[in-house]
């Protein structure tokens, strides 16, 4: 079996964070493993509290993992500050891990801070240069460059994103009017089309979609391809979104469609 190795925050609510990329890693067919950095309380409704570990966690838990397992692909989801994102990045490097997906997480859908403001300038500087690929909303696609958003200039936007070094850019467009995500590889522009599910369920979905992406590469996918799969795990996950699971918008269900035909989607959601 192949594995995947997320680097990310615990979600207490578990639609997001640590907690959603091992669901993803379950529903694409790979090994999950983790290296939990920081914790918030978190719920649907919103962050109530951040509590970040040291950066020699992750360091140590991302050593025991690769030492013994091994990790043919790597994503990063939330990490809070410029300490643990140079840790990281450091690491990463270091042991040599392939495959690394990079989701530069900034705000929760329900609006909290997940980045310190001074972190933005470690990703730039320290973990796009490393990534095979970077995987921004749109939003953080222009907070990332401290620009003013704006959908007409996207594709600037992922050249110069592309430019700080990362092999590949996709800006996911789970906010946007089209719902496409935009693959840029340094030499040409792919749009990523698929059904946008109303509903607003989608807590999730890019945590979910960064791993999934990371699952695709892990199996030996070139980019495109992964990138299309991945789409489409995150739009099925937000198709069976739980909206009576908490207040707010509820937590994407990336094994919702698997469950159900395997005939006990019911007895699990119902
Ligand atoms: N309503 C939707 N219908 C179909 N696909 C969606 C929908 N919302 C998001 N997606 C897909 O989910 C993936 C993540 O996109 P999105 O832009 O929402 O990420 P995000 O904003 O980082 O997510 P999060 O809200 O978890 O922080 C993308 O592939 C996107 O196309
Ligand atoms: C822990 C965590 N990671 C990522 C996100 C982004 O959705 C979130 N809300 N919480």
């Amino acid at each position: 079996m192949k594995k995947a190795l997320s680097i990310a925050t615990s979600d207490s609510g578990a639609g997001a964070g640590i907690q959603a990329d091992l669901k993803a890693f379950l529903r694409c067919g790979v090994y999950g493993t983790t290296a939990l950095v920081a914790t918030t309380a978190q719920n649907t409704v919103g962050v109530k509290d951040i509590f970040a570990f040291p950066p020699e966690v992750a360091v140590r838990q991302i050593e025991a993992v690769a030492e013994d397992i091994g990790a043919d692909a790597v994503k990063t989801g939330m990490l809070f500050n410029a300490g643990i994102i140079s840790a990281v990045a450091e690491t990463v490097a270091r042991l040599d891990l392939p495959n690394l997906v990079v989701d530069p997480v900034m705000v929760a859908e329900s609006g909290a801070k997940l980045l310190e403001d001074d972190a933005v300038e470690s990703y730039r500087r320290e973990l796009f240069p490393v990534a095979r690929v970077i995987t921004p909303n749109a939003n953080e696609a222009f907070a990332l460059l401290g620009a003013e958003p704006d959908e007409e200039r996207i594709e600037e936007v992922a050249i110069e994103l592309h430019s700080l070094g990362p092999e590949n850019v996709v800006v996911t467009g789970g906010h946007t009017d089209s719902g496409a995500d935009l693959l840029y590889d340094g030499r040409k522009f792919t749009r990523i089309e698929g059904p946008v599910h109303a509903g607003g369920n989608a807590h999730g979905s890019g945590c979910t979609h960064s791993s999934a992406l990371a699952s695709f590469l892990a199996l030996g996918l070139p980019v495109e391809e992964a990138a299309r799969r991945a789409r489409e795990v995150a739009a099925e996950a937000v198709q069976y979104g739980l909206g009576e699971v908490g207040a707010g918008p509820g937590p994407v269900h990336a094994l919702g469609r698997v469950l159900e035909e395997a005939g006990i989607y019911q007895e699990v959601s119902g």
